[in-house]
């Protein structure tokens, strides 16, 4: 019998770069929100180490983050046993919304259940930002301040459920190159998550929200024009808040329903976009009752 986990996208409500370390790693201050939509992983003890992907592609072996994480939480813990892993991936890959992060993420606390290993959650996060600066967010969830490389985590109050309109053009953005972007462009950034993180302890998130703001944007927008037109149009479609996600290109606006969302969703049909429907969500990774079947 499989155990299945959601791994849930997540949005960056605001993000600062604020310098950069010795080892070449930004240091950054970002609010991460927690996204109903979310990949499928399934999980069943065996002898070896298997992966399989159905969906959005992604490489299935060794670079393939579920494999990565499987690997070093058995190489620290010593387990010996395996796994065969189904991942039925729906999260648009290199787009801003950390999808790999949580399969990953996904993959430490789901084997660390099946495995019985009883590691704590601070012991996963130390081992997950080995791998990647927003997996320690990932393994929790809901509305967080980040910090350092992505990897210090805050919890904030919950914003309440807003729907969520996502666009997502027909090219990806690697990480890595944006920062790297960023460096040779170096756009003048206040810095906001502060400020926000201090609205949200208030518990005034619509205030909070008033400070959404992404030091990526001008980087992004400046080799992908039509990427601020798009963040205009949401704007005009009545989003409460629109801004680029992460390292881009996504772009996603707040509604105040899901309803909402849906009818701005029917601005942007008919282009070559991506156009997804979800909603903010103040649950974590998700264990849940499902077969493989179930996922679609
Ligand atoms: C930009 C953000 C915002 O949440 O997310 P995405 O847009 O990728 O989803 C994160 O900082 C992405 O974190 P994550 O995707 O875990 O990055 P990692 O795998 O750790 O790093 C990929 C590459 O990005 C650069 N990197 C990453 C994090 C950081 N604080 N400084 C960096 O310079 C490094 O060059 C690194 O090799
Ligand atoms: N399980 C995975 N899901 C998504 N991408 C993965 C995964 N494993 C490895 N990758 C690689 O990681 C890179 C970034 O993926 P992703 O996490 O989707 O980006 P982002 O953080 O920008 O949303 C891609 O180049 C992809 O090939």
């Amino acid at each position: 019998m499989a155990i299945c986990y959601v791994a849930r996208a997540k949005i960056n409500l605001c993000l600062d770069i604020l310098g950069r370390y010795a080892n070449g790693y930004h240091e950054i201050a970002t609010v991460m929100q927690s996204l109903a939509l979310g990949d499928r992983i399934f999980l069943e003890a065996a002898a070896g180490l298997t992966l399989t992907v159905e969906g959005e592609p992604v490489p299935e072996g060794e670079a393939n983050l579920v494999v990565r994480a499987a690997r070093r939480l058995a190489e620290a813990t010593g387990y010996r046993g395996g796994a065969v892993i189904t991942l039925v991936k729906r999260i648009p890959v290199a787009a801003g919304l950390g999808g790999g992060s949580a399969d990953a993420a996904a993959t430490l606390v789901g084997l660390n259940e099946l495995w019985g290993l009883g590691c704590d959650t601070a012991f996963l996060a130390a081992l997950g930002a080995e791998i990647g600066a927003d997996i320690p967010f990932c393994l929790t969830g809901g509305t967080a301040l980040a910090t350092g490389r992505g990897e210090r985590i805050r919890h904030l109050p919950a914003l309440p459920e807003l729907g969520v309109l996502l666009l997502k053009p027909p090219y990806g953005i690697s990480t890595g190159e944006a920062y790297r972007d960023y460096d040779l462009l170096a756009p003048k950034w206040e810095p906001v998550a502060a400020a926000m993180a201090a609205a949200f302890d208030r518990g005034a998130w619509r205030e909070a929200l008033g400070y959404c703001g992404n030091a990526f944007e001008a980087v992004a927008f400046r080799k992908h024009p039509e990427l601020a037109r798009l963040k205009q149009e949401l704007k005009e479609a009545g989003a409460l808040a629109a801004l680029m996600s992460g390292s881009g290109p996504t772009l996603y606006g707040l509604f105040p329903s899901v309803e909402a969302a849906s009818r701005a969703a029917q601005v942007f049909s008919g282009r070559d976009l991506r156009v997804i429907v979800t909603a903010t969500t103040a649950a974590g990774l998700g264990r849940r009752e499902e077969s493989p079947l179930d996922a679609g």
